[in-house]
């Protein structure tokens, strides 16, 4: 059995890789932190875990972290990164569902993040856990950094077409919408339900800080720089990212196929027939990333629709896909869930 410790697993991210791991045979639940409640039974907080988790919260620093064989940080930025060191050097693996490791330029993730990075040695050490480019990478890394929500339905939606080179990378355009939760449990205003319910909005116009991270996966899909804009939304819905992409086409091919034969052999990947329309709720609760290709009126524009829930394929589900792959477990253990509908 895999010994498993979550640091935060008092918020979203947290409480949904307990979710998924109390399913997954592999691994035992070791220690479960919280600052604030510690003491508390994880399943009087989350009585959806009742019969499932029965272990309570204990502070980061009661926690024993290095006894456990992998460690996910389901914590804001900033906090992986002073505390994965110590923890790789007793023998401990790490995944990250924060960004402290996903940009591998540390001045650049400096300027977005708005901090100095604490331990920029092991920026390039940590593998970018998007299994379907890295998959070998990841099965043998010792830290990981698990993407963003929107650069995994924005990276997978457009990789067929830049890996074929068949589009202008200067002008791709990503028009994304979030659900709620992608924001997380804290308290802050705008994700009231008066603020975000009945209501959508962009956010981060002029930049967003995945913009860099989306742009260093695909420019290096691209094998150079690519010019993109990014503009997400906020909906009120409470699970869920749907992507629209656009891209402009330099030769004439059947997109339909390209996309068919490039996820031919990812599970968690689903390209649906031609003229299809993904539903975030297809993929509620799920590691799925359901997408659909479109050329209208068979112009030179591709529009690309991805949809993810953005707690599971977009964060908690690609970590445990991770773990799997880093622990030489099948990729998709504890990761078999149908979605939840309506
Ligand atoms: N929500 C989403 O859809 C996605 C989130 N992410 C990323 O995953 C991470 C977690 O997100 P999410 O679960 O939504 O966030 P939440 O705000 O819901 O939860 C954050 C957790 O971190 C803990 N925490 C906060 N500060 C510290 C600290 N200094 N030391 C230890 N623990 C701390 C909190 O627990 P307590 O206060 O009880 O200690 C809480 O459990 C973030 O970096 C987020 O950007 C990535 C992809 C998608
Ligand atoms: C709706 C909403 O607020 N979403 C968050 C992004 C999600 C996230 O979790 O950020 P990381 O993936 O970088 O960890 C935001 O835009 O800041």
């Amino acid at each position: 059995m895999i010994k498993v410790g979550i640091v935060g697993g008092t918020g979203y991210t947290g409480v949904e890789l307990m979710r998924l791991l109390a399913r997954h045979d592999g691994v035992q639940l070791q220690a479960i932190t919280s600052r604030k409640e510690a003491g508390m039974p994880v399943a009087e907080m989350y009585p959806s875990l009742r019969g499932h988790v029965d272990i309570a919260f204990s502070t980061p620093a009661d926690a024993s972290l290095d006894q456990c064989d992998v460690v996910f940080f389901a914590t804001p930025n900033g906090i992986a990164m002073g505390e994965a060191e110590a923890l790789l050097a007793a023998g401990v693996k790490v995944i990250d569902l924060a960004a402290d490791f996903r940009i591998k330029d540390v001045a650049e993730w400096e300027k977005w993040y708005g901090m100095s990075h604490a331990s920029p040695a092991l920026v390039g050490e940590a593998v970018y856990g998007l299994p379907e480019i890295n998959r070998e990478q990841i099965r043998q890394a010792r830290l990981v950094a698990n993407p963003g929500c929107y650069p995994t339905a924005v990276q997978l939606g457009f990789l067929p077409l830049i890996e074929a080179g068949a589009v202008d990378v200067t002008s791709l355009i990503a028009d994304s919408k979030s659900g709620v939760s992608g924001a997380g449990r804290k308290a802050e205003v705008h994700t009231l339900m008066c603020e975000a319910g009945d209501n959508f909005k962009a956010y981060g116009v002029g930049g967003h800080r995945h913009l860099p991270e989306i742009k260093q996966g695909l420019a290096r899909a691209a094998g150079g720089p690519v010019g993109l804009t990014f503009v997400p939304h906020l909906t009120p819905m409470i699970r869920g990212i749907h992507a629209t992409l656009y891209a402009r086409l330099t030769r004439d091919i059947d997109v339909q196929a390209l996309y068919q034969q490039r996820y031919a052999g990812e599970r968690f990947v689903d390209v649906m027939p031609a003229g299809s329309t993904p539903e975030t709720r297809s993929v509620r609760g799920a590691n799925t990333c359901r997408m659909a290709v479109y050329r209208p009126q068979g112009g030179d524009t591709v529009v690309v629709l991805s949809v993810i829930d953005n707690l599971v394929k977009g964060a908690a589900g690609q970590a445990v896909q991770n773990m799997n792959l880093m622990f030489g477990l099948p990729e998709g253990q504890g990761l078999d869930v149908v979605p939840l509908l309506p």
